[in-house]
């Protein structure tokens, strides 16, 4: 029998998820507002792809009778999971595997410690954008590593990633995905705020304008890193080995417009509460120094506020 997957939250990693699995697993793709059912994927080579998807609404999913998924993919963004997987859990059994694919640190252990049932975690160096509701353009592949914050369900992922890898989008199993969510947050503290707040690209950072303010941040994100027993991906627990890979990536990804920027350009709340919250709170448990990172939480969040509210009235 096929797999099912049930895709909760038709952004673009959703849809990109969708277009890959359908032809080899049976697919639901679940929005609160209903979209087409045929569907593009534009792909990095500039390939045009269509395909048609199974899109529902969460309204018809609970008016329908349904068989149990599979697997439950959350792919909306970090402050919307919890409220996503509530407007569904009445309609799975709360054995349901869910995989849980947002950046941060926030929906993913409070979901694993609320769901009876197994919870993945996936951290994904995909890129992918929308533009409109029927097509997702696949920017850039990348490697996605998957696991659950407590090592139960290492079968279960590797089945996940066996599959999900069948389908062309290369995910492996890892023993140590809470380091990897970290890692990643770590990194995008220090290059999201401060390209949001200054609207530039990320090899801009490197300027002296803003340089002294990210080894300000790294500084911080270190010594919690050390605190949170993480280490850096090379290996390394030294403030040092954190720096040099924060402008690693600065350099790899000098052209790109980070997601808190695009966020902060169309308008939308950041995910700054998956970032920045989950590092502040550690400081303030381990009693480390946060300023630069609760500086920065403050004048994000003042951003938000500006146009979030400009836009109620
Ligand atoms: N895009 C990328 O390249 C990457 C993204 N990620 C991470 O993946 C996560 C998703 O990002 P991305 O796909 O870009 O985000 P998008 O904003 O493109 O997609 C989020 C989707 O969630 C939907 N949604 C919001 N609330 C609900 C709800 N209650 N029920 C159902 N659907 C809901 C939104 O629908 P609506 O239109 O109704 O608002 C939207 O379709 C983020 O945490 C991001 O950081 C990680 C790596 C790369
Ligand atoms: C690493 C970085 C900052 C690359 O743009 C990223 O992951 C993001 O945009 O969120």
């Amino acid at each position: 029998m096929m797999t099912s997957h049930w895709i909760l939250g038709p952004g673009a990693i959703g849809r990109l998820l969708a277009h890959s699995l359908s032809p080899l697993a049976a697919v639901t793709l679940i929005g609160r507002r209903a979209l087409p059912g045929q569907q593009t994927l534009t792909t990095p080579e500039g390939e045009r792809r269509g395909q048609r998807l199974n899109t529902l609404t969460v309204a018809q999913l609970g008016a329908d009778a349904h068989e149990a998924p599979d697997f439950v993919h959350i792919t909306t963004k970090a402050m919307a999971a919890e409220a996503a997987l509530e407007s569904i859990a009445s309609v799975i059994p709360p054995s349901t595997p869910l995989v849980l694919w947002q950046n941060g640190f926030l929906a993913q252990p409070r979901i694993t410690q609320s769901w009876p049932g197994p919870v993945l975690c996936a951290t994904t160096t995909q890129g992918a954008y929308l533009t409109g509701d029927g097509n997702v353009v696949h920017a850039g592949r990348g490697p996605t590593f998957m696991g659950d914050l407590n090592n139960q369900h290492d079968a279960l992922a590797e089945a996940l990633a066996q599959s999900l890898s069948q389908a062309g989008f290369s995910a492996t199993a890892v023993n140590d995905i809470r380091s990897r969510l970290w890692q990643k947050l770590a990194v995008n503290a220090a290059i999201n705020p401060l390209v949001a707040l200054h609207r530039v690209r990320n090899g801009e950072l490197r300027d002296p304008a803003y340089a002294g303010r990210v080894e300000a941040v790294v500084q911080e994100v270190a010594a919690i890193m050390q605190a949170e027993g993480v280490p850096s991906p090379s290996g390394g627990h030294d403030e040092e080995a954190w720096q040099a890979l924060v402008w690693q990536v600065v350099q790899n990804t000098a052209n790109n417009k980070a997601s808190m920027l695009q966020d902060v350009e169309a308008k939308r709340p950041t995910e700054r509460g998956a970032i920045l919250g989950p590092l502040i709170e550690s400081a303030q448990h381990h009693g480390l120094p946060c300023e630069v990172l609760q500086t920065l939480d403050a004048e994000i969040a003042a951003l938000e506020a500006s146009y979030l509210n400009a836009a109620r009235h």
